[in-house]
């Protein structure tokens, strides 16, 4: 890619990323289109070009074609074969893909062999069963595929499980292992890609995914229990100690996870911490 040439990015049109993805870029300080009819949009200021493409097709266009990133499903990237790389799990539209039959609940996946299995995902089950040494007759269906048993088509399923609501409306019920843990994913054109536009794009992503997964907690704390409120909050790097202006106490300040963000209030507590704030992250660039 020359140097005057903007970063070519794809990001789903339609379906359960298309939303989540445009967010996350929107988030990131990028431009994203208002128009769900629009295929491209130029964001001059940052240096980039949004394609906006069906998700199944992402791999392909960032594999074989010009399009330098792209973002898309795990699943997607396996089954379509094609030559991208993953390069950052971006943590929503998370699934499975698994198997489901009518009253499974006791199969294997080598009782699959000889049956016939619907799938959208003929890539990656056909790479899956190859290599659990089970031979079956794959159908593929673009969608729907909850319905493919009732309908005489299929003897079991491979198919996207998210709450698992699809299958329990179609009676269906799982079996087997897992065969892919899923979610959306920034993928990459193998060869030249100009390296300065991309790591500021991975940055820009990284920050947030931070920002979304942690929080800020300040508290005061008297220095004969400053060490041990200071186990329970480390944050990245290190704590940011400040003094209080108040003789014997101290003003703490560290990044936290969100998720353990309660039960670590409720221990800085108990160890006499006082004035304990929890804040949002806008942004970040660690
Ligand atoms: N209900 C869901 N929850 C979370 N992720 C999902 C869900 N359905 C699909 N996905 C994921 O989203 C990605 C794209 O799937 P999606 O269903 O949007 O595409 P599609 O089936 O080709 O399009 P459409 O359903 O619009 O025809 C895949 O990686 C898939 O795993
Ligand atoms: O476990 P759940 O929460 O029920 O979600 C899973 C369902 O969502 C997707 O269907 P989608 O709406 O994309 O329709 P499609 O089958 O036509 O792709 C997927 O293919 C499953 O059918
Ligand atoms: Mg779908």
């Amino acid at each position: 890619m020359a140097q005057d040439e903007m970063l070519r990015i794809a990001v789903p049109n339609k379906g359960a990323l298309s939303e989540a993805a445009a967010q996350m870029l929107r988030e990131a300080g990028y431009r994203q289109r208002h128009d769900s009819k629009e295929l491209v949009l130029v964001d001059d200021e940052n240096h980039v070009e949004f394609y906006y493409l069906r998700p199944r097709d992402i791999a392909v266009y960032v594999g074989e074609g010009t399009l330098d990133v792209g973002i898309t499903g795990r699943d997607m990237l396996l089954d379509s074969g094609a030559t991208a790389d993953e390069i950052m799990a971006l943590g929503f539209g998370r699934s499975r893909f698994r198997f489901a039959a009518a009253g499974a609940s006791g199969w294997s996946v080598k009782d699959l062999d000889g049956l016939r299995i619907a799938t959208s995902y003929p890539g990656l089950l056909h790479a899956y069963l190859a290599d659990q040494g089970v031979q079956a007759r794959l159908i593929k269906l673009d969608g729907a595929v909850e319905s493919a048993i009732r309908l005489g088509v299929a003897d079991a399923i491979a198919d996207v499980v998210e709450t698992g609501t699809t299958l329990k409306k179609a009676g269906l019920e799982l079996f087997g292992e897992v065969i892919c843990h899923s979610e959306g994913i920034l993928i990459q054109r193998r060869g030249e890609v100009d390296a300065e536009a991309l790591e500021l794009l991975k940055r820009r992503l990284s920050g947030v995914l931070v920002a979304r997964n942690y929080v800020m907690v300040d508290y005061d704390v008297r220095a004969d229990a400053l060490e041990r409120a200071v186990a329970i909050t480390p944050g990245l790097e290190g704590p940011t100690v400040s003094d209080l202006h108040k003789e014997g106490w101290h003003a703490v300040r560290a990044m936290v996870p969100r998720k353990d963000a309660q039960k670590m209030m409720d221990e800085l507590w108990s160890v006499g911490a006082r004035a304990i704030l929890l804040t949002d992250i806008a942004a970040c660039r660690l």
